[in-house]
């Protein structure tokens, strides 16, 4: 679907629940517009009468009145009908957007993690924020005057040709370079906001990844080098922005210079007919006020239309920015997959060959079988893929080639939902909500009594330490401002899983500012969360995982070794070797 079909149906999606609100908005612009430009006749009118009963041709001074009340009449209902309008208009944009943001954050809930791999989350909050209030902006302000000024110029033509066709036409004479201009400046202005809108895109995306890596930046002194990176990318957003505004900037000037020529044009036409057109005076000087207003009027559409253009073209942009992540493929949620049950026999990933990019392959090949109830261990260098084997068993992402079965069955042939239900993370940087911490605990179980709760606390080795809060399991934790320590945070996420009583188990051990007495605290709650499911931990500290069923040991992207500790230390291989050296400087 080209880029303007699919703005176009996003609108219309978003907006067609709101048709009564469109029909009273365009009923009362329609008939705002119809007094507007019918007021210059009374206007007109009135200054006729005016001169007649001045220069004594007629001596009655009732249809001068008249004229005047009609005019006032005219401009309370335009008034009134631009009030409805623009009422109506703030509603269909307040509920509008409100539920494009609904919509947007829905599919974010829906997306695969490639997607958020793969993309910035700066970019991503940048179309929840700016995107959506350059649609909001533009829906408020810019969509009545549009149609206002369509309707308005529509209007104008009809009573200009209605009142004085030769003058009606000299108004319009200068209307197609008007139009040219108009056209160019836009398409240039519509460049630069699409430009402009990418580069705030990458500024946030930029601020966004210095913000959560600031720590990194500041133990390593890179301030500098930070703000050096930033300036380009702040100056391409000035340069974008500050072109696209020269160009919109241009409109109005251009606009209101050839409005004020054509205005003096017609004064000179409208002169020319009062003292040639064998017209009575008093009726052309009516006539001449009548087409200035119009005159001015005409124009005013047209710069009213393309100085709004800018902010018009801001919210397709926003709108086809949104669309991208509409667009984008979702999970399979295998709505009619086999429901899991528990596991009767074994895991195996056989064969498994994965890339995140096609170009480059991460697993080649990788063999691995684990039997119900038994713990393997993933050990290797970074970026060996342990990680990787994670993301593929919650099936985060696909394999390429081979296959991972439980009791013989492809992962991918489970309901998506039944087969997380079962698989319980325990990720390396945990994540707290805001909340309480008992909310953060229930989080995968909601239906959890207290008991439960406390219990998978004490089986996580992080109950006495809540105990010790002053608000216990009610203290308000948020993941910015915690008062866990990043393996306390570890101890929650246990805890958490815990309660949810996965069958299979998949646990990266947290690495980092880990104290010797929390990794003992780790290390117990790994041993009791581990106890009888079936699991696959990631290690990095070769002594948490001396008991595993199995050491399967990694190196880029292939198994190297397998066995049981005493096993591998026996083959005297890369493990034994790993072990030792962990051993004399890990200890
Ligand atoms: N989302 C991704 N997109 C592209 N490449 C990725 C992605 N995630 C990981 N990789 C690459 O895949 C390879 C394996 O990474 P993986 O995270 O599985 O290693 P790991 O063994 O878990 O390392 P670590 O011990 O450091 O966590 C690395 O080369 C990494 O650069």
């Amino acid at each position: 679907m080209s880029e303007f079909k699919r703005t176009t149906k996003f609108f219309y999606d978003y907006m067609k629940e709101y048709r009564l609100g469109f029909l009273v908005t365009t009923v009362a612009l329609l008939a705002s517009t119809y007094f507007q430009v019918k007021a210059p006749v009374f206007l007109g009118n009135s200054i006729t009468e005016l001169a007649k009963y001045v220069s004594d041709t007629e001596k009655n001074q009732n249809q001068f009145w008249q004229a005047l009340w009609l005019l006032l009449i005219f401009y309370i209902l335009y008034s009134v009908g631009s009030f409805i309008a623009s009422a109506a208009v703030t509603l269909i944009s307040g509920y509008s957007t409100n539920n494009m943001r609904r919509g947007l954050f829905g599919k974010l809930q829906r997306l695969t993690i490639q997607y958020f791999d793969s993309h910035k989350d700066g970019d991503i909050l940048s179309r929840f924020t700016s995107d959506l209030d350059n649609i909001s902006n533009a829906l408020n302000q810019s969509l009545i005057d549009i149609l206002t000024n369509v309707f308005m110029m529509v209007g104008i033509i009809i009573m200009m040709f209605r009142v004085n066709v030769t003058l009606a036409w000299v108004t319009m004479a200068s209307s197609p370079i008007a139009l040219i201009l108009a056209a160019y400046l836009i398409r240039q202005t519509r460049h630069y906001v699409n430009l402009q809108q990418a580069e705030v895109g990458n500024l946030n995306g930029y601020i966004n990844e210095q913000i959560s890596g600031q720590k990194i930046v500041i133990t390593n002194g890179l301030q500098k080098k930070s703000i050096k990176n930033f300036i380009p990318i702040n100056e391409r957003v000035r340069q974008a922005t500050t072109r696209g505004q020269i160009y919109s900037g241009m409109l109005m000037p251009v606009m209101n210079g050839i409005s004020l020529v054509n205005t003096a044009i017609v004064i000179f036409f409208g002169g020319w007919l009062a003292m040639n057109g064998g017209m009575e005076r008093a009726t052309a000087l009516g006539l001449v006020v009548i087409f200035v207003q119009y005159s001015q009027q005409f124009y005013q559409p047209i710069i009213n239309i393309a100085s709004l253009y800018s902010m018009f073209q801001l919210a397709v942009t926003g709108a086809h920015r949104l669309t991208e992540i509409f667009d984008e493929k979702e999970e399979d949620t295998v709505p009619d997959g086999s429901v899991m049950e528990k596991i009767k026999n074994e895991i195996q990933l056989s064969n498994v060959r994965f890339s995140y990019n096609t170009n480059t392959e991460i697993l080649h090949g990788v063999n691995i079988s684990v039997e119900k109830g038994h713990m393997v261990a993933l050990v290797g260098p970074t970026g060996s893929g342990k990680t990787t084997i994670m993301n593929l068993l919650n099936r985060f992402y696909d394999v390429d080639s081979g296959s991972i079965t439980i009791d013989g069955k492809d992962l991918r042939k489970f309901n998506l939902k039944s087969l997380r239900d079962h698989v319980g993370i325990v990720l390396q940087d945990s994540v707290l909500f805001d909340g309480t911490i008992r909310d953060n605990i229930v989080f995968g179980n909601p239906e959890a009594t207290d008991d439960q709760v406390i219990a998978a606390a004490k089986q996580a080795n992080i109950h006495d330490f809540i105990e010790s809060l002053p608000d216990g399991y009610l203290t308000h934790v948020s993941d910015e401002n915690s008062i866990f320590s990043t393996g306390q945070k570890q101890l929650v996420s246990i805890a958490r899983t815990i309660l949810t009583n996965p069958e299979l188990l998949i646990l990266d051990e947290a690495t980092s500012n880990v104290d010797t007495v929390t990794e003992a605290k780790i290390q117990k709650a790994m041993d009791n969360v581990i106890q009888g499911r079936t699991s696959f931990v990631i290690a990095h500290r070769l002594k948490t995982i001396l008991n595993a069923d199995k050491i399967v040991v990694l190196r880029n992207g292939n198994v190297i070794e397998e066995g049981n500790h005493a096993e591998l230390l026996q083959q005297n291989g890369f493990y034994a070797e790993l072990y030792r050296s962990q051993f004399v400087f890990g200890e």
